[in-house]
């Protein structure tokens, strides 16, 4: 898979290497079970259309840089990592678009022409609620009339658990109340962060979040060791309830798997994770 960082300045090199293709659209945070379903999606109509498959997502969030970064976004996982899980899902070319002022204020038919059509676009695919520029003025149907026919647009259902829409701010909300053990059924797997531990404070590296203050029974995964333990958040630092063995040190990534409650820290029935106890 190729990276791309787009911006105005290099826009015109792209577009003239740029190849066919069917491209998912959107931010893509988490990489829940929606996106996955968007990106599937859009991996067949490429294999159906033999032409490579491409993703365009923004950085930074539209949010952040249309609040003059006065709305905090509280990302779940960096670009790095959005990268490898998309390489792994047969992404040919993902697209980053540097998210502007300039870039938001495109008009809807001046970015289908420059960053779809002109980057070889024949195929769009988006979620049942995907929209684009200031108040949401552009949608598929409108996406397919600005390309003039040239794109064909497939819109994918809501992809849903227990009749929530899973979103990246539904996962967001549950991170921030400490419901760590209900993301698998959103994301697919336990919410993970990485960072480094020098044995006495451990630093987050930058777009990840951590959960609510707590207590929590999580796994440390250092090379290719792994110790279930717990851990307590508190004001946006974490730190182990026991001491960790010597040999975990330095860079290593933290598996989220339940809150633990005070009353239940005594008594709580032992959590087994894929054959390490705690
Ligand atoms: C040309 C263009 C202009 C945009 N302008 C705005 C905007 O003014 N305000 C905004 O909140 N988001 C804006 N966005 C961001 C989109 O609404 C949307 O957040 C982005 O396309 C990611 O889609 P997703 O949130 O469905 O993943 C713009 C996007 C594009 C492509
Ligand atoms: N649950 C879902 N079912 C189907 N499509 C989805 C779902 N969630 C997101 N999508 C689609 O995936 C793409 C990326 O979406 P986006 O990054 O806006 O996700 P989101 O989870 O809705 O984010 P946020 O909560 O921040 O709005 C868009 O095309 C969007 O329509």
């Amino acid at each position: 898979m190729e990276t791309i960082y787009i911006n105005h300045d290099n826009l015109a090199n792209w577009q003239g290497k740029a190849n066919a293709c069917v491209m998912a659209l959107g931010f893509f945070d988490g990489l829940h079970y929606g996106h996955r379903e968007v990106i599937k999606t859009a991996l067949r109509i490429a294999k159906e259309k033999d032409v490579q498959l491409a993703v365009m997502s923004f950085f930074p969030h539209p949010k952040s840089v249309l609040s003059n970064g006065e709305k905090q976004i509280d990302y779940l996982i960096p670009l790095s990592v959005k990268e490898k899980i998309l390489r792994g899902l047969g992404v040919d070319t993902f697209y980053i678009v540097e998210f502007t002022r300039k870039f938001a204020a495109l008009s809807p038919e001046q970015y289908v022409k420059d960053y779809l059509v002109n980057l070889g676009v024949i195929h769009a695919v988006a979620g049942f609620d995907f929209t684009y520029g200031s108040r949401g003025i552009g949608n598929l149907e409108r996406l397919k009339k600005d390309s003039r026919g040239i794109i064909d647009v497939t819109k994918v259902e809501k992809v849903a658990c227990r009749g929530e829409k899973i979103s990246s701010t539904s996962i967001r909300e549950r991170l921030v109340a400490g419901n760590v053990e209900e993301l698998p059924d959103f994301l697919g797997c336990c919410y993970e962060v990485e960072g480094m531990w020098d044995g006495q404070t451990f630093k987050l590296n930058p777009y990840y979040t951590l959960p609510a203050s707590g207590k929590y029974a999580v796994t440390i995964n250092i090379g290719n060791l792994s110790k279930l333990t717990e851990v307590i958040v508190e004001e946006k630092s974490l730190k182990p309830v026991s001491e960790l063995p010597l040999y975990m040190f330095g860079r290593l990534s933290i598996v989220w798997h339940q809150r633990i409650s005070e009353e239940a820290s005594s008594s709580r029935p032992i959590l087994k994770v894929g054959g390490l106890t705690l």
